[in-house]
């Protein structure tokens, strides 16, 4: 089974205007309410490409509410530990620029975090578990810590697509996997990066650090893919933008549901690169038919440094 774990969900209120001025009075008239969070988009994504998960996390309040019926409705199971805090929305808006802003995380108490230490015990061996989204500093290191002692444990494949401190600590750990984008690498090792040759670089010191497999993604330039035997970099497809938000997670998703089927590295990056693409063309996240009419066009090339 699929795990995914968003200790930060959201509600994501998405609206689009054709100019944004911020200190005035803007109006729009298209808006959505998605739920969000990385480790629940990867869900919706899988769900999307026929692969069942079981979304965790800490979710509170009528937007908690809203974020698990939603899920529920698309098929999706859920198990999260309930905040009474009211659980954040994200502003996202679509105009000239794409502008962000996000709520800070959820206090979360001991006894909270006791709970979903618990649910994660029924990890088995072979399971994946996705850890996404930011990590709040108000928990301690020493949860996320215990959360990736469990998929030690289990031998479950850890997953990981966050930032920050709780980053920089998780990766001692070996995951199977981690996704940062170009910020969230040079955040890791305290630069910035500034060209896919960096990225590499880089990518290779996590590899030689113990993590399986990285994927930087890279917007519009596509994504790198370094594991102990590939040194790869894709370009993604061209197409008009109309909402990036969750391209990173449908690119985690992608790699993950082809991984699945075909145990091949290469051709799982393909397919996760295609799944990013295709969310960053839509308003909502990507659809399976918008994933496979996008693969073929997904080029990718051996890096030599
Ligand atoms: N402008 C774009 N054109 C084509 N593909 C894109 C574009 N932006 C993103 N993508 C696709 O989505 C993938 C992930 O994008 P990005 O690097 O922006 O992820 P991210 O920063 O983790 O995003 P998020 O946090 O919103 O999920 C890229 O590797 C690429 O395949
Ligand atoms: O504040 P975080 O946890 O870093 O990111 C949260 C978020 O921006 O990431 C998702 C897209 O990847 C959105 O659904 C959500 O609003």
């Amino acid at each position: 089974m699929i795990y995914t774990c968003t200790i930060t969900p959201s509600i994501d209120y998405t609206t689009y205007l054709p100019a944004f001025k911020p200190g005035k009075l803007n109006r729009s008239n298209e808006v959505y309410y998605y739920p969000g969070g990385k480790g629940i988009n990867v869900s919706r994504v899988l769900q999307r490409l026929q692969v069942k998960s079981v979304a965790l996390g800490f979710a509170g309040g009528f937007t908690g509410d809203y974020i698990k019926q939603f899920l529920q409705q698309e098929g999706i199971e859920t198990a999260f530990v309930d905040t009474h805090e009211v659980t954040r929305i994200n502003v996202k808006v679509k105009s000239e620029q794409e502008t962000e802003l996000n709520g800070p995380g959820p206090n979360i108490n001991q006894d909270q975090q006791q709970e979903l230490l618990n649910k994660i015990q029924m990890l088995r061996q072979n399971d994946w578990f996705i850890l996404a989204g930011s990590l709040p500093d108000s928990i301690p290191q020493s949860f996320y810590q215990a959360i990736s002692k469990i998929c030690d444990e289990k031998d479950a494949r850890f997953v990981l697509d966050t930032s920050g401190q709780a980053l920089k600590n998780l990766i001692q750990t070996k995951p199977f996997l981690i996704k940062p984008n170009q910020q969230e690498l040079g955040g890791l090792f305290n630069t910035s990066i500034s060209s896919k040759q960096d990225a590499f670089y880089y990518a290779k010191k996590l590899v030689d650090r113990g993590v399986q497999n990285v994927i930087v993604s890279l917007g519009g330039d596509g994504a790198i893919f370094v594991t102990k035997e590939l040194a790869l970099e894709a370009i993604a497809p061209k197409g008009s933008i109309v909402n990036t938000v969750g391209s990173g997670d449908s690119l985690v998703s992608g790699f993950i549901s082809s991984f699945i089927e075909t145990n091949d590295p290469q051709e799982a990056f393909r397919y996760g690169v295609a799944s990013g693409s295709a969310t960053a063309f839509k308003t909502d996240l990507c659809r399976k038919e918008d994933v496979e009419s996008l693969v073929s066009q997904v080029k990718i090339n051996s890096f030599n440094e």
